[in-house]
C-alpha cells in the first residue's frame, strides 16, 4: 500500500462520486482575475525563494554601497593637478559660424578704447573672424542669448565707459581705479573641471589685459600683447597669461573625479541585477512548460506578463528608494532632490525590466540567461559610453534633436542625467525641481518614461510573436486586429468549415474511414451510428504534419535561434560539410488523421518519438502544424490548413483553452507552492466557478443555497484533491512530493474546470501501481461528457482504459480500433493454458502404487522433488499438443513449466493460410474453431486421459500486439532498405 494514503481515502474508491460527478462547474477566466492570482502567485514565489529575492532586491544596493567605498577611500588629501590650456573664444564654439556672437557687451560705447584693445587683441590671437557685438542693455544681450544659447558665446556687462582706466592710478590707491565688469558665460553646460571650457577665464583675460594696457599706455608705457598666442608666434605666451593659463578648476579631488566620470556607468551597472531577474522567471518557467501549461488552462499572455512586471516594478521602487538612500548617506549627492534622483533610477528600471523580457525572448534556455544578460550589459554600458565618447564628451554643446534622439536609449539618458548631477554637485551645486528645465535632467526625465513604454511595448510584442518553442506565435500585425481586444462578435472559422471537417454525418467513423481507404484491414470501422451528430469529433486531425527543422549544434548559441534557422535554412535539406552541416529537416507527425467523441478515451500509444507528445501539442495549439487542420469542439485552431489563409478570430485558442484540460508530459508545477495552493492558482486562471452540487453529488449532502461561492469553490477543488488522494497532504508544498504525487496534482489539474477536452501526455508515469488504479479509476468516471485522448506506453493502461487505441509509428497512424480489434487482428491469437495434474506422495508405497497405476494407463509421470516430499506430475503433453494441433493446426507452445503449459493459438494466419480469405474472415473461421477444441479438451480430461487439471482461454495481450506491430514495422523498414540497397547496386 500506498504510505500516502489513510484509511479513509483507500474506502471503496470504485463507488465514491468524482468531483467531476458532484458538481456543476463551468469556467469564465476573467483578465483581472488572472491578474491578481498570478500576482498573488509571484508574491509568494518571492517571499518563499528568499536567496533569488534578497540577489534581486539587494544586488544593486550593495554594487551602490562599493561606489560609496571607493568615494570615501578616494577623498582625503591626494588632489591631482592638470594643466589646462585656455580656449580661444572661437574654438569650435557656436553651432552656426556666421550667426555667432562670439564676444557680446553692452554698458559702454562700441568707440570706447577698451573695445578697440579688445578688438586687436581679437584679432592678432582668434583663429576666426571675433568681432564685438554691442547690445543696447544687458537684457537684450540676455534675450539674445536666450534666443540661441548655442550660438552665443559670451558676454560682459561693462559697468560704464573706461574712463577712469584712461588716467594712471593715484598713489596708494583709491575707489575711483576700480573698474568693474561682469562676464556672462554659459556655464551650466560645462563641468567644474570643464570651467575653462565655458570661455568665462579667455574673456576675463582678454578683458583684463585691454584695461591693463589702457592703464600702461595712461601711463605712457607700451601696452602689452593679446593675453593668447599671437597667430604669427603660436608659442608664446605672455606675462604668465595664455595658453597655459593654470586654472584653480583644475585643482580637483579624486572624489570629485570619480563622482562625473564613474557615477553614470556605474548606476547603470547596478541594474543588471532587475533584467537578470525577469529574464530568469521567464526562461524558467518557458523551460519548464509551466507558462504553456498554464497558458493551455486559460491563462491569457496580457495577465502574466503584467504580472510578472508589476512584481517586478514594485520591488524596483524599493530598491531604487534604498540605492538614492546610500548615495545620500554615503554624501555622492548632497545638494540634489533625492525624489528626482529616485525618479530617474525607476524610470530606467522599467525600462530594465523590460530589456529582461526583450532578452527571455532570444535565449530560451536559462543556462544562457547570464549570457544574454552580459549582452545587455554591453549594450547598455556601452551605448553610453560611446555617446560620452563621441557626442557629449568635452563639454561638447550638442544639438537638442541630437540629444533627444540619443536619449531614446534609456542608458544614455540615465547616464547623461547622472553625469550630469554629479558635475553639479561637485560645483557644490545640486538639481532641484526649480532648475530641473536648466539642465539635461528634465528631458532624460521625460524621455526615461518613454523608454520605460516603449521598451515595454517592445517586449509586450516580441513576446507574442516569438514565442519560443511552446507557445502559439501571434500574427506580427495581432494588436492592430480588433478580436486580440475582445471587440466585435466572436467569430470562428467553424461556421464555413468545409465539408470534410464538419462533424461527420456518416455511420462509421470517419478517420477510421479516411485511414482505412489505403489500409483497410488495418483500422477498425466503428459504428458511430448511437452518437449524437453534436458529441462527435469532439477532437478532430486531419492530415496533420509536423516538420521539424534542426539546426547545426553552433546554431543553438544564437540570439532568436527558431528565427535564425529559418530564415538561414540552406536550401539542400541536408548539408553534410561546411558551416552548414548538421542542418536537418525532418518530418515528425506524417498527415495523422484522428477523431475522438464525446463519451471516449482513445489510447494513444507509440514507441518513444514516435511523435505523440507532438500531435497532442499540435491539438492543444501549442505548436503550429507544418500541414493539416485540427477542430476542437466546432472551432477551427488558429494554424489549420483549412482557415486558408482566413484571419481567425484571435478569440479561438482562448475559447478552446477553456473547455481544455490538460496533463503535459512533464509536470508543470510550482516547486514552492502547496497542492492546495496550485489547485486554487489554476482554478482562477481557469475562471472556476461552482455553480451547485448535481442531483448525484447532493445526496446526503447539506444544502448549498447556504455557502457563499468561495465555499462551494473550496469544497470542490477539496474533492478534486481527495479524487487524486492528495487530501492529506494539500498544504505540503510540491517540492516535497514524490514523482508520482506531482503526476497525480497534474492530472488532478487536468480535470479542473470540467473540461470538455482533455489531453492527458503519460499521466500515470512514475506511479506505483496502487495509486495508477485510483488514477485510472478517476479517468474512467471522469469520462463521462468529455473527450479524452490518453498518451501512454503502458499496454496495459490503454488496454484498461482506452475505448479505442491508436498506434503510431514515426509520425503515421499504424492502426485504430477498440483493443479486441487490435488484439483480434494483429494479436499472437488466444492463449491456452493447462494446468497440470500433480499428486503429492507422502509415503513410498504408495508412490509406487500410483505409479503403476498410471503406467498401466499409459501417462507420462513427471518426478521433481521438493524438500522431502514427492511431486509426481501426471501430464500427457503428447496427446494433448495433438488434440490442440487437431482444431488449430498452427498451435505452439509458449511456455512449458512443471506446473503449466500455455499453448498461442494464432488466429490471424499468414496470406497462404488465408488462402483469399481476408484477415477478418480468417479471425472468425478460428473463432469458431474454439467450441470444438474446448467439447474435445472435455471429454479428454473427463476420461482422465491427459493429466490436466485446469483449462483457461485467455486473448493474447496489448503488449503482444505492440511488439508484433513494431517487429513487422522494423522487418518492412529493413526490407525496403535492402531493395534500396539492391537497386543501387545494379545501377
Ligand atoms: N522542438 C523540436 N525540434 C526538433 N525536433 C523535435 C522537437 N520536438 C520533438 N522533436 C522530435 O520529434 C520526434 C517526435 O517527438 P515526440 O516528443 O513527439 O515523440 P513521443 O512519441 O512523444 O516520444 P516519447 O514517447 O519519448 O515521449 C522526435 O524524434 C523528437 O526528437
Amino acid at each position: 500500500m500506498s504510505p500516502n494514503h489513510n484509511k479513509n481515502d483507500l474506502a471503496d474508491p470504485v463507488s465514491r462520486l468524482t468531483a467531476q460527478a458532484s458538481y456543476n462547474v463551468i469556467s469564465l477566466p476573467t483578465a483581472k482575475q488572472q491578474l491578481v492570482a498570478l500576482t498573488i502567485k509571484n508574491i509568494k514565489i518571492r517571499i518563499r525563494d528568499l536567496a533569488q529575492t534578497m540577489y534581486v532586491l539587494f544586488s544593486p544596493v550593495w554594487m551602490m554601497l562599493i561606489l560609496v567605498f571607493l568615494h570615501l577611500s578616494a577623498k582625503g588629501p591626494a588632489h591631482h593637478m592638470s594643466v589646462k590650456a585656455l580656449p580661444f573664444l572661437s574654438d569650435d564654439t557656436c553651432v552656426s559660424t556666421t550667426a555667432c556672437t562670439y564676444f557680446g557687451y553692452t554698458g559702454l560705447p562700441a568707440t570706447d578704447p577698451i573695445i578697440t584693445e579688445l578688438t586687436g587683441f581679437f584679432t592678432a590671437s582668434e583663429p576666426k573672424s571675433v568681432v564685438p557685438k554691442f547690445y543696447t542693455d544687458e537684457a537684450a544681450m540676455t534675450a539674445a542669448y536666450d534666443a540661441s544659447p548655442k550660438n552665443f558665446v559670451v558676454g560682459v556687462v561693462f559697468l560704464g565707459p573706461s574712463t577712469n582706466l584712461t588716467t594712471p592710478p593715484t598713489a596708494g590707491g583709491s575707489a575711483a581705479d576700480l573698474y568693474q565688469y561682469t562676464i556672462l558665460a554659459n556655464h551650466t553646460s560645462y563641468s567644474n573641471s570643464e570651467y575653462l571650457n565655458s570661455r568665462f577665464a579667455t574673456a576675463q583675460a582678454y578683458v583684463e589685459r585691454a584695461a591693463i594696457n589702457l592703464r600702461r599706455k595712461a601711463s605712457g608705457k607700451p601696452g602689452l600683447s593679446s593675453p593668447l598666442p599671437l597667430k604669427t608666434d603660436p608659442g608664446t605666451v605672455n606675462s604668465g597669461v595664455g595658453r597655459t593659463f593654470i586654472s584653480y578648476a583644475n585643482f580637483v579631488g579624486l572624489g570629485s573625479s570619480i563622482n562625473q566620470d564613474l557615477n553614470p556607468y556605474y548606476v547603470i551597472f547596478c541594474f543588471q541585477a532587475v533584467w537578470v531577474g525577469v529574464l530568469s522567471v521567464l526562461t524558467e518557467e518557458k523551460k519548464k512548460k509551466i507558462r504553456m501549461a498554464m497558458t493551455m488552462m486559460g491563462m491569457h499572455r496580457d495577465p502574466y506578463l503584467i504580472s510578472l512586471w508589476l512584481m517586478q516594478n514594485i520591488q524596483n521602487l524599493a530598491t531604487c528608494a534604498l540605492m538614492v538612500m546610500i548615495l545620500f548617506v554615503g554624501k555622492i549627492f548632497t545638494n540634489t532632490n533625492a525624489f528626482i534622483v529616485w525618479l530617474i533610477l525607476v524610470l530606467f528600471s522599467f525600462s530594465c525590466t523590460a530589456f529582461g523580457t526583450i532578452a527571455s525572448v532570444m535565449v530560451s534556455d536559462p543556462k544562457k540567461s547570464n549570457t544574454a544578460s552580459f549582452m545587455i550589459l554591453i549594450w547598455t554600458v556601452g551605448s553610453f559610453g560611446l555617446c560620452m565618447a563621441l557626442v557629449f564628451g568635452g563639454g561638447k554643446v550638442i544639438d537638442p534633436t541630437t540629444e533627444t534622439l540619443l536619449f531614446l536609449l534609456p542608458s544614455v539618458a540615465i547616464g547623461r542625467a547622472i553625469s550630469y548631477i554629479s558635475n553639479v554637485e561637485a560645483a557644490l551645486g545640486g538639481v532641484t525641481f526649480a532648475n530641473l528645465s536648466s539642465g539635461p535632467c528634465g528631458k532624460a526625465m521625460w524621455m526615461l518614461t518613454l523608454d520605460a513604454i516603449l521598451f515595454t511595448f517592445i517586449a509586450w510584442y516580441l513576446d507574442a510573436i516569438f514565442p519560443g518553442e511552446y507557445g502559439n506565435a501571434l500574427p506580427f500585425d495581432f494588436f492592430l486586429r480588433p478580436s486580440y481586444w475582445g471587440f466585435g462578435q466572436y467569430q470562428n472559422a467553424a461556421e464555413i468549415l468545409p465539408n470534410n471537417l464538419q462533424r461527420p454525418t456518416n455511420t462509421v467513423d470517419s478517420a477510421g474511414a479516411a485511414n482505412a481507404k489505403e489500409h483497410s484491414d488495418m483500422f477498425e470501422q466503428v459504428d458511430i451510428t448511437h452518437i449524437p451528430i453534436e458529441d462527435r469529433s469532439i477532437i478532430s486531425a486531419r492530415g496533420i504534419r509536423k516538420v521539424y527543422t534542426t539546426g547545426p549544434g553552433w546554431a543553438y548559441s544564437v540570439p532568436l535561434y527558431g528565427l535564425f534557422v529559418r530564415l538561414f535554412y540552406p536550401p539542400k535539406s541536408e548539408r553534410k560539410t561546411g558551416p552548414f552541416a548538421g542542418y536537418q529537416r525532418q518530418e515528425v507527425v506524417k498527415g495523422l488523421d484522428l477523431e475522438v467523441h464525446k463519451n471516449e478515451i482513445l489510447g494513444f500509444l507509440g514507441h518513444n518519438g514516435a511523435g505523440k507528445t507532438t500531435s497532442l501539442s499540435i491539438i492543444m495549439g501549442m505548436v503550429k502544424p507544418s500541414a493539416g487542420s485540427v477542430v476542437v469542439n466546432g472551432h477551427l485552431m488558429p494554424g489549420s490548413d483549412a482557415a486558408g489563409g482566413r484571419k481567425i478570430d484571435m478569440r479561438t485558442l482562448t475559447e478552446v483553452q477553456k473547455q481544455m484540460g490538460v496533463c503535459p508530459q512533464h509536470d508543470v508545477l510550482f516547486e514552492t507552492l502547496s497542492a492546495w495552493e496550485t489547485v486554487q492558482l489554476y482554478a482562477t486562471i481557469k475562471g472556476v466557478k461552482v455553480l451547485g452540487r448535481t442531483n448525484a453529488g447532493s445526496t446526503g449532502s447539506p444544502s448549498t443555497g447556504s455557502q457563499s461561492s468561495q465555499q462551494l469553490l473550496d469544497e470542490y477543488l477539496d474533492h478534486l484533491l481527495e479524487d487524486v488522494y492528495l487530501k492529506e497532504k494539500k498544504h505540503e508544498r510540491v517540492a516535497t512530493f514524490s514523482g508520482g504525487m506531482k503526476r497525480k496534482l497534474s492530472v488532478a489539474l487536468a480535470f479542473l474546470g470540467d473540461p470538455k477536452v482533455v489531453l492527458l501526455d503519460e499521466p500515470t508515469t512514475g506511479m506505483d501501481v496502487f495509486t495508477r488504479k485510483q488514477v485510472w479509476q478517476l479517468m474512467q468516471d471522469s469520462k463521462a461528457g468529455r473527450a479524452i485522448l490518453l498518451t501512454t506506453h503502458s499496454m496495459e493502461e490503454a488496454d484498461a482504459l482506452g475505448d479505442r487505441i491508436a498506434i503510431l509509428s514515426d509520425g503515421q497512424l499504424q492502426t485504430m480500433g477498440s483493443s479486441l480489434f487490435l488484439k483480434n487482428r494483429f494479436g499472437l491469437g488466444y492463449r491456452l493454458s493447462l494446468e497440470k495434474r500433480r499428486v503429492m506422495l507422502t509415503d513410498q508405497r504408495h508412490a509406487a502404487q500410483q505409479k503403476q497405476n498410471h503406467y498401466n494407463n499409459n501417462l507420462e509421470i513427471q518426478a521433481t522433488s521438493t524438500m522431502d516430499e514427492v511431486n509426481t506430475v501426471l501430464f500427457d503433453e503428447e496427446r494433448t499438443t495433438a488434440i490442440i494441433q487437431q482444431h488449430f493446426p498452427d498451435a505452439t507452445i509458449d511456455v512449458n513449466t512443471a506446473t503449466d503449459i500455455t499453448y498461442v493459438l494464432p488466429t490471424t494466419g499468414t496470406v497462404e493460410q488465408r488462402n483469399g480469405r481476408s484477415a477478418q474472415e480468417y479471425i472468425q473461421d478460428k473463432k469458431a474453431a474454439l467450441p470444438g477444441l474446448f467439447a474435445h479438451l472435455d471429454s479428454e480430461i473427463a476420461a482422465n486421459r491427459l493429466g490436466v487439471k485446469s483449462v483457461g482461454l485467455s486473448l493474447t495481450t496489448l503488449e503482444e500486439v505492440f511488439v508484433s506491430l513494431q517487429e513487422q514495422e522494423e522487418a518492412e523498414k529493413l526490407a525496403k532498405e535492402e531493395a534500396e540497397n539492391n537497386s543501387n547496386d545494379s545501377k
